[in-house]
């Protein structure tokens, strides 16, 4: 058996056509939807989707405002970018590329994330609000791996749900988000202090390996026809490897890819934050 593949390339570029239309439809009634992005050092991986944002801004029609400051960058000046945005009318939401070079304090930061203009949902008010249930700007990488099984049809409601990792961008988030009403699955949230990985993994329906350890989820852990979503990012000799093993293919029944899953998601999903929080401005 060979899984299918969850294809964060097409999905995205289907979600980019949908976003173009309310874009058209916002800039027809004089909003014009500007995205800002505040990036800090040096680090390729960043550089490369900090790009990746702007790139798809250009696509979509979405104006950029970009904000790079060196590695040296104290905390006062990152949070003057983060002040300079917040006071910007031209930007409708923004982001400040995760992480921050070594000794900055990032919950300072996002705490100073006006909440209205928080793309990432990831201010604390918006965390708190996906806790409380109130409709909010959604974390991306979650976000985007609810839109990826959705609209694969694979069932979330009544399924068992592991996710490997307790990061605050994906891990946290997506445990809340998955237990919503909505979504209505159950979530076991493992991490570095689980005590048998394996045999939760075995037990799940869904799999989200975001735990950045190449290869960590393998066939055998895997519960035949599972859904498995390779989040994890790690560079093996220059590669970018994920945390889902090649023979996971052989047992599972959907596998998100590692370049080309829930990368380019995260991506799409960062835009249709922007554009929502513009045309909740029109309402
Ligand atoms: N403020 C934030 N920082 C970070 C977030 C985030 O959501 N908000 N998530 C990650 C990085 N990230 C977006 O910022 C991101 C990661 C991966 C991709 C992507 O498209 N990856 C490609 C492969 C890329 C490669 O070759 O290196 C793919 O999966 O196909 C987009 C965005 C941490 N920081």
């Amino acid at each position: 058996m060979t899984a299918q593949k969850l294809d964060g390339t097409a999905t995205s570029a289907a979600i980019k056509d949908e976003l173009k239309v309310r874009i058209g439809a916002l800039r027809d009634q004089g909003v014009v939807p500007g995205l800002g992005t505040i990036l800090v050092g040096d680090d390729p991986g960043s550089r490369w989707y900090v790009g990746g944002k702007h790139k798809d801004c250009a696509e979509v029609g979405i104006e950029s405002i970009r904000i790079d400051l060196p590695e040296t960058a104290s905390q006062e000046e990152i949070e003057d970018a983060v002040r300079q945005l917040n006071d910007d009318p031209a930007c409708t939401g923004y982001i400040v590329q995760l992480p921050l070079p070594r000794g900055r304090d990032e919950n300072r930061v996002l705490g100073l994330i006006d909440p209205a203009k928080d793309a990432d949902g990831l201010h604390p008010t918006n965390l708190g609000w996906l806790v409380l249930g109130k409709e909010a700007p959604l974390p991306c990488t979650p976000y985007g791996i609810v839109e990826i099984l959705r609209r694969h049809g694979v069932e979330i409601a009544g399924k068992e749900v592991v996710v490997v990792g307790r990061g605050v961008t994906v891990g946290r988030p997506l445990g809340l988000l998955l237990t919503r009403r909505s979504e209505n699955a159950t979530v076991t949230l493992c991490h570095t202090g689980t005590v048998d990985l394996a045999a939760h993994v075995r037990k799940a329906d869904i799999v989200v390996a975001a735990a950045g350890v190449p290869g960590i989820i393998t066939a055998d852990m895997v519960k035949p026809g599972a859904a498995v979503l390779d989040v994890g990012v790690s560079r093996v000799d220059g590669k970018v490897t994920g945390d889902v093993a090649d023979d996971v293919w052989d047992v599972a029944g959907w596998v998100s890819p590692n370049p080309g899953g829930v990368g380019p998601m995260t991506r799409a999903m960062l835009l249709a934050n922007v554009v929502s929080i513009a045309e909740s401005k029109l309402a």
